[in-house]
């Protein structure tokens, strides 16, 4: 088994046990009163700068513990403050350590747009996500058959919200675009290893073409990666453990958004 089927192996019992206490219909009720999905595309692609999305990430399969968020919204509060496009918040509970809890505090408490980041598999996790105040949902190609990844696509856009499409490899990149994918994460780290190669963006972006939103997803450590990956091409950022690491996220927040709008990347974008 490989460390991704593992983890949606998990995620699979822990949904059946949510399932068995609240309803589709008590979910779809719960989505109906809840304000609609922020437009997302526009803050992901600026004209002349790289969107961050910074992630309240408590855990990870790769690293144990990363940061003890005892108040996960004013963490994304700070990130907010500090320039973030989108605030994403991990919500799987085994291996990140993370809830539905957290995502329903954040959503209370910025402004901007929020995903959901977890392993979604099935529609009702999808109509969980909208339930509890997403904007987004990510998608991972490497663990959804086409036909299942191309109806998570639709009902997520149906919804309203945004599907951040997830691929790891250049044949995930046409199963995302034949899926109807908008926003494709290039993830440098493999799910099925672990290994982060930075160098994956890269490869995988001039396959992309420019209608669609680019990002780069894991591995950044400070600005001048934000700017290796707006060089080859990336629209949006996707940050986690150097933020949750980080004694002081609002700063290290607008860090990375001054590498993402710097002079020197307008040639690139022009
Ligand atoms: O982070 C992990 O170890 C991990 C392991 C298995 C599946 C997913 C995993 N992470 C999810 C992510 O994609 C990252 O949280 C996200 O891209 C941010 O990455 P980073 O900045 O490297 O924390």
């Amino acid at each position: 088994m490989t460390v991704l089927e593992d983890i949606v192996a998990g995620v699979r019992e822990d949904l059946a046990e949510r399932q068995a206490k609240t309803t589709l219909d008590e979910l779809k009720e719960r989505a109906s009163r809840v304000h609609g999905a922020l437009d997302c595309i526009s803050r992901l692609k600026a004209e002349d700068a790289v969107a961050v999305i910074a992630e309240v990430k408590r855990s990870s399969p790769s690293k144990g513990n990363l940061a003890a968020i005892a108040d996960p919204a004013s963490l994304a509060s700070e990130y907010e403050k500090g320039g973030a496009a989108v605030i994403s918040v991990l919500t799987e509970q085994r291996r990140f350590n993370g809830s539905l809890a957290d995502l329903d505090a954040v959503r209370g408490k910025v402004d901007i747009p929020v995903l959901r980041k977890d392993f979604v598999v099935t529609p009702y996790q999808v109509w969980e996500a909208r339930a509890h105040g997403a904007d987004l949902v990510l998608l991972i190609v490497a663990a959804l058959e086409q036909t299942v990844l191309t109806s998570l696509v639709e009902r997520v856009h149906s919804l309203g919200m945004t599907a951040l499409v997830e691929v790891h490899t250049l044949d995930e990149v046409s199963r995302a675009i034949d899926a109807g994918a908008r926003v494709i994460g290039v993830n440098a780290r493999d799910l099925k290893t672990l290994e982060v190669d930075r160098t994956t963006f890269a490869r995988l972006a001039p396959a992309i073409p420019d209608e669609y939103v680019r990002i780069a997803e894991s591995g950044v450590r400070g600005p001048h990666d934000v700017m290796d990956y707006a060089r080859s091409g990336a629209h949006a950022v996707l940050v986690g453990e150097a933020l949750v690491t980080d004694a002081a996220p609002r700063a290290s927040v607008a860090d990375l958004v001054a590498a993402g709008s710097h002079p020197s990347l307008w040639s690139v974008r022009h």
